[in-house]
């Protein structure tokens, strides 16, 4: 049972029990290399680089065979195979696993976004105690958005002013991400859905592009080129 942690040792859940279908490869793609890293590696210490962060749950399949070569060499890393069918039952069984004991904040991420920025992990963070209110990282949309209507052609516009990308981590008070997700049913694609249904308004809090998630091929080689500029320099 985690005893109350207080807002220095923060517990981050770090989800990577998908399948990745969506990028057509066989083996699941948080296990995909970018560099000498795995996808999985590089989000945990992005997170890993904010010092309050002390503890991650990586939840993993049940059935991932791969996670048994996982070193993180980090007693503050722990895999915990419970992942579920969804992404939402995934993030309700990491919750369960951690055991909360008090309203502690709880920080959730994708395995499959690697270009996080610990200080957009920083930025979350502050925001979210500063404010007393859990929120998410989110970018705002640049593209104009097509409603396709049935056909395959456009219907119309939706206007994107206002309009936010989620990202992950996304944090709130473990309790009421428990309860909310709880309600919410496992068709929630992100845990702000499940608190914005619950009847809170998360933070929007502004990231960066780069955080991107890696769902499709071309999404991996963005990734490479976005941490091979990074590692030389450039944010
Ligand atoms: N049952 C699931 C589904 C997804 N995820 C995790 O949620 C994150 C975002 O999900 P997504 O990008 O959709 O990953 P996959 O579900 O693996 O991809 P796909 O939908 O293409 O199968 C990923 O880190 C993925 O590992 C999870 O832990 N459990
Ligand atoms: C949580 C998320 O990354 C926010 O954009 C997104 O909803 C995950 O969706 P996926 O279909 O599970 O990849």
């Amino acid at each position: 049972m985690i005893k109350n942690q207080g807002n220095n040792n923060l517990t981050a859940i770090v989800v990577a029990a998908g399948v990745g279908s969506r990028m057509g490869d066989k083996s699941p793609k948080q296990y995909k290399k970018i560099g000498t890293k795995t996808m999985l590696e590089l989000s945990i210490y992005a997170l890993l680089a904010e010092p309050r962060i002390t503890r991650v749950i990586v939840v993993v399949s049940p059935s991932d065979m791969l996670a048994q070569s996982l070193n993180f060499d980090n007693d503050a890393v722990t895999v915990a195979r419970v992942g579920g069918l969804t992404r939402a039952s995934s993030v309700q069984n990491g919750l369960s696993y951690a055991a909360f004991t008090s309203n502690d904040w709880v920080l959730v991420h994708d395995a499959a976004r690697p270009c996080l920025l610990a200080s957009d992990v920083s930025k979350l963070i502050d925001t979210c105690i500063e404010n007393d209110k859990g929120g998410l990282l989110a970018v705002r949309v640049n593209d104009t958005l097509k409603k396709e209507s049935n056909n395959g052609t456009a219907s119309h516009t939706v206007p994107r002013d206002g309009l936010w990308a989620a990202q992950t981590p996304q944090m709130f008070k473990a309790f009421d991400l428990i309860d909310a997700l709880e309600k919410a049913g496992e068709s929630v694609t992100d845990e702000a859905s499940a608190m914005e249904k619950a009847g809170d308004s998360p933070l929007l809090v502004e990231g960066t592009e780069t955080n991107i998630k890696v769902t499709r091929p071309t999404d991996l080689w963005l990734a490479e080129a976005i941490l091979d500029k990074r590692n030389k320099g450039l944010k």
